[in-house]
């Protein structure tokens, strides 16, 4: 045996091993939440038992990302776990995910990055229908995206808290990294068309303007549905991401081709319950302020005076027409902690209505 042949041989001996110690203390894990499971169950006899704990998620990723000893790096780290406690938390209960579809979105990615691949997610074919399936509870928590880093908010996710009961129970951030694909079946045919989602055109508009500047582009309802389609046209690409692009067998001819390379869209996770404190939280709230003087002032004034950030602030044309303004506000702490609650209190005591979104762990993947 060659030294490389033994050495090779002496260190996979060591991988079976670890391997074997892994799987042990993996299943040990696992048998632990079913425990959890039946603790949750006994508590709540007859009630909805709320098996996902979203803050306890955020401090179990939080903990090994800061403890992670190396030589993988945190995040790979943190994502491992994540996947160990999906697969947990499905033996606990299969979790269905409702997310805007169809198959292949970055939706959908950003649903599995939140929850791990054991989930069973089901595609929507409207935001508003997401919602739907979680109010009616056919799904256990929906998934659907709130805002570009280069195209801005999405006003109807924001538009649908208006008359919506659900809660905010989470936040992930995808990079969206947008490919120019075709079929391998047409690659030799000259491209007539592209297919793409608006927002997707949006972000790609320089590299198309120098890179394929005469070519038809065609907005279709998702970049899916762009991937779908061009996999069936001969003489046509799609602008669409990676789960679309492996969901379709497709050949990239460009990859990356958004204009601005930090394009991330943030998610938000919606569903019935509120989330405890995990200790590095957010909240979002709607408040609606009489049309008078100053209104704006008087909302914001008692964050800054008991030092409480706030991350965003948009406004929205009120529904009904009776709110003069809608403002939705996220800020940084739960809505429980002793100066939230105060600042919220006064808010109340001003606004023509308060709408308590939901306080959720900051993302953390
Ligand atoms: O701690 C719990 O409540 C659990 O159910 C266990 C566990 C885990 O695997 O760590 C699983 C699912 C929950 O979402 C959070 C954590």
């Amino acid at each position: 045996m060659t030294d490389e042949k033994a050495r090779l041989s002496e260190l996979r001996e060591e991988i079976d091993s670890l391997d074997q110690q892994i799987m042990k203390l993996i299943s040990a894990r696992a048998a632990c939440a079913q425990e959890v499971a039946h603790v949750k169950m006994a508590a709540n006899p007859g009630q909805d038992v709320f098996f996902y704990r979203p803050e306890r998620e955020a401090q179990v990723l939080r903990r090994i990302k800061e403890e992670n000893p190396g030589p993988l790096p945190a995040e790979e780290m943190a994502r491992l776990f994540r996947e160990i406690m999906s697969a947990c938390l499905a033996l606990e209960k299969p979790m269905h995910i409702a997310f805007l579809g169809p198959l292949g979105t970055f939706t959908q990615a950003a649903a599995l990055k939140h929850f791990g691949h054991s989930v069973i997610s089901v595609p929507m074919p409207a935001i508003d229908e997401v919602f739907r399936e979680v109010e009616s509870g056919s799904a256990h928590y929906g998934v659907v995206p709130v805002e570009n880093s280069t195209e801005g908010m999405v006003n109807h996710t924001l538009d649908m808290f208006m008359s919506s009961p659900l809660k905010i129970c989470g936040e992930v951030q995808l990079r969206i990294h947008h490919h120019l694909m075709v079929s391998p079946k047409f690659k030799d045919q000259q491209i007539t068309r592209i297919y793409s989602h608006q927002q997707s055109f949006a972000q790609c508009r320089q590299w198309l303007d120098s890179h394929r500047a005469g070519v038809e582009r065609i907005t279709v309802s998702s970049n899916a549905e762009a991937a779908r389609r061009a996999a069936e046209e001969p003489g046509s690409a799609a602008i669409a991401g990676d789960m679309a692009a492996e969901l379709y067998g497709m050949d990239l001819l460009a990859s990356r081709i958004e204009d601005r390379p930090d394009n991330t869209t943030r998610f938000l996770i919606i569903g019935r319950e509120e989330v405890e404190a995990s200790g590095q939280d957010k909240s979002s709230i709607l408040v609606s302020m009489r049309n008078k003087p100053g209104a704006l002032y008087q909302l914001l004034e008692p964050f800054h005076r008991e030092g409480i950030s706030l991350t965003r602030i948009e406004t929205r044309p009120s529904p009904s027409g009776t709110w003069a303004y809608v403002f939705y506000i996220d800020f940084e702490g739960h809505m429980e902690d002793a100066l939230a609650r105060k600042v919220l209190a006064e808010i109340d005591d001003e606004a023509v209505e308060l709408k308590r979104l939901g306080s959720y762990p900051i993302g953390v993947l």
